[in-house]
């Protein structure tokens, strides 16, 4: 279990990233975090794995504290949260195995971080964790050589190598074509479902978000204005978040997908 207390953060600068955000995120729970641009999406995150240092308030994990912890600590609890990036993180010239087990590098020592010779535990882990997110036969192959969405599984891959207690996903199918996103989407719950890990979700794309979370908090300029199922989220929520021009620009690039993914779709079943 995830819990944020009161967490606060205003930057040297003055801007006033968070106020005052307390959420609790039980086991096998996925939370979608949405807002427009500059509502602290990316501060949330970063506080919780302590990259940007809160200014006050306090993050739980399991019952114990991440914040307030000195910097060994801080490494072995960073090792408990997984991070799944916008842009996969990978290493393009290590292989698909390679970037999966980099995903221990935060459990073993110098030596084996050096020379990259994991035990054979992470090895049958790795190869486990590849075929659940359907990557076996891809496991000698470069990072660079793979799709997006395949990229994609290598980073849900390697942040499950670690083993973690909660996933942090950062803007996982920003860079995704929506059916791949939807697959990645659906990937994610299932995973989260099978091994009872809470994660939050930073997701732009408001559609997707309604159709795969099962709780969705809405922050505008640090503060949570929506917390609760995606069928509360209606249009004034939407408009209370966003602001009624950029939720109606929103929508209509969703209804712009979906209808050049339907043409797409027609088109193909036209060609065979
Ligand atoms: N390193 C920083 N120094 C000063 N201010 C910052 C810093 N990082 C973010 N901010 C400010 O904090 C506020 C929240 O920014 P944040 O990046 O967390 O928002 P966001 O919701 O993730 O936005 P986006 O969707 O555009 O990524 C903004 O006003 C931003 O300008």
């Amino acid at each position: 279990m995830l819990e944020l207390k009161s967490l606060t953060k205003t930057y040297k600068t003055g801007d006033k990233a968070l106020v005052d955000v307390s959420l609790t995120v039980p086991e096998g729970q996925v939370v979608g975090l949405i807002g427009p641009s500059g509502a602290g999406k990316s501060t949330l995150i970063r506080c919780i794995n302590r990259l940007v240092e809160p200014t006050d308030g306090d993050v739980l994990l399991s019952g114990s504290p991440i914040t307030g912890q000195d910097q060994r600590k801080l490494r072995a609890m960073r090792r408990r949260i997984g991070m799944i990036f916008q842009e996969y993180a990978l290493v393009e010239r290590l292989t698909v195995m390679e970037n999966v087990l980099s995903g221990r590098l935060g459990y073993v020592g110098f030596w084996t971080s050096f020379t990259r010779r994991y035990s054979a535990d992470d090895i049958s882990r790795a190869y486990g964790l590849l075929d659940r997110v359907g990557l076996m036969q891809h496991a000698d192959k470069r990072a660079d050589a793979l799709s997006g969405g395949q990229r994609q599984r290598v980073g849900i891959a390697r942040a499950l190598a670690q083993e973690p207690e909660l996933l942090l996903v950062d803007e996982p199918t920003a860079s995704l074509d929506p059916k791949t996103s939807r697959q990645i989407m659906r990937l994610l719950i299932e995973i989260c479902a099978e091994r009872n890990l809470p994660a939050i979700v930073n997701i732009h794309d408001v559609p997707l978000a309604r159709q795969f979370m099962q709780r969705i908090v809405g922050l505008r300029a640090g503060e949570v204005v929506f917390d609760g199922a995606p069928d509360a989220l209606n249009e004034t929520v939407l408009t209370e978040i966003y602001g009624a021009e950029d939720w109606n620009a929103m929508r209509r690039n969703a209804e712009d997908d979906d209808s050049a993914e339907a043409e797409t779709a027609a088109l193909m079943a036209g060609i065979n």
